[in-house]
């Protein structure tokens, strides 16, 4: 979109029920409607870097049947995201479900050709495994990126079944690769059962600080903003969320969920004192509908998803009025 157009926004839904026609993120139109956007609603219906529960494949659709309740004001960050920005739906990438390094390519290449043509990322996944080619692609565009990676797992480990592209190594393979800024790296969110010490320790090594979910409970959303937002700086920033960084009671539709997680309130908050961040992209993933009841995981992955865009929107309309 030029600056001097106005952005085409969601469906009104006071005159064309909610619920009717196919379904958009937040009922926005589709990439092919618009042209060009500024920010890009992906989808990535893979799933088959799982180690447990499969079914995130449909997670992108589930997130987009339930943004249809979403409305085009976020009181929370005082904007219009679907006015400030041109935000489309721009679809789902192809990925071969039968090979994994292939679809890592695929996904990798995709996000190439949406980032060049200016526009930022907000993908729905998927499993965890699409956060590697996702960060390759952003990283080829600002280098090496900060990240905030929301989660009850740390996703650094190593291997599975000596699988390198998993839901559970994303990020090990990401700091190998160089594509990730060692001194702005957070996992928040993290609880429950590891392997062994050794896994705190390597992730330490390769750079991560850690914000339990307990530590939220202890000091609250808004001083751990505080916080990841002074790490973060200024720096280019990806936020990758893995849905079960929420309790089971608040995300039970995902493959690998933990006991004791943050609420999907906590969540929110906390991306919200992360609104003046330079956030170029973002993904939402591990959304698994098949474990889900009355939609309430898709619920809280379509209001992430929101806020997330909203950050996104505010930054490019504050960059076009400098
Ligand atoms: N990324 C997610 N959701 N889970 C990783 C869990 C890896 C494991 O089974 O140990
Ligand atoms: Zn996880
Ligand atoms: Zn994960």
């Amino acid at each position: 979109m030029s600056s001097n157009e106005t952005p085409r926004g969601p469906v009104d839904s006071s005159r064309i029920p909610r619920y009717a026609g196919p379904a958009t993120f937040a009922r926005l139109p589709r990439l092919d409607e618009v042209g060009t956007a500024d920010v890009a609603v992906v989808g990535v219906p893979f799933d088959s870097g799982v180690s447990y529960r499969p079914g995130a494949r449909f997670g992108g659709n589930a997130i987009r049947e339930a943004s249809r309740l979403l409305r085009p004001y976020n009181p929370a960050q005082d904007a219009s995201p679907f006015a400030l920005a041109q935000v489309a739906d721009a679809g789902d990438i192809a990925a071969n479900p039968f090979n994994i390094n292939e679809a890592v390519e695929t996904v990798e290449a995709a996000a190439d050709e949406l980032l060049g043509t200016g526009a930022r990322l907000m993908t729905l996944g998927g499993d965890h495994t699409i956060a590697l080619p996702l960060l390759r692609s952003v990283a080829k565009k600002h280098g090496p990126v900060a990240l905030l990676h929301f989660d009850a797992h740390l996703d650094t480990w190593d291997t599975y079944f000596g699988a390198e592209y998993t839901h559970g190594t994303p990020f090990r393979r990401a700091v190998e690769e160089g594509i990730l800024d060692t001194s702005a790296l957070s996992h928040v969110g993290t609880r429950g059962p590891l392997y062994g010490k050794q896994d705190l320790t390597d992730d330490e090594k390769m750079g991560f600080g850690i914000v339990t979910s307990a530590d939220i409970y202890r000091r609250g959303a808004d001083e751990v903003a505080d916080q990841l937002r002074q790490r973060i700086g200024d720096r280019p920033l990806y936020i990758s969320i893995d849905i079960d960084c929420l309790d089971p009671a608040h995300a039970p539709g995902t493959g690998t969920p933990e006991a004791g997680g943050m609420t999907s309130r906590e969540l929110l908050e906390i991306l919200r004192g992360l609104s003046s961040c330079n956030l170029v992209s973002a993904d939402v993933v591990e959304v698994a509908p098949a474990y889900d009841h009355a939609e309430i995981t898709a619920v809280a992955a379509s209001h992430t998803a929101y806020e997330l865009t909203t950050i996104m929107s505010r930054q490019i309309a504050e960059a076009r009025a400098k």
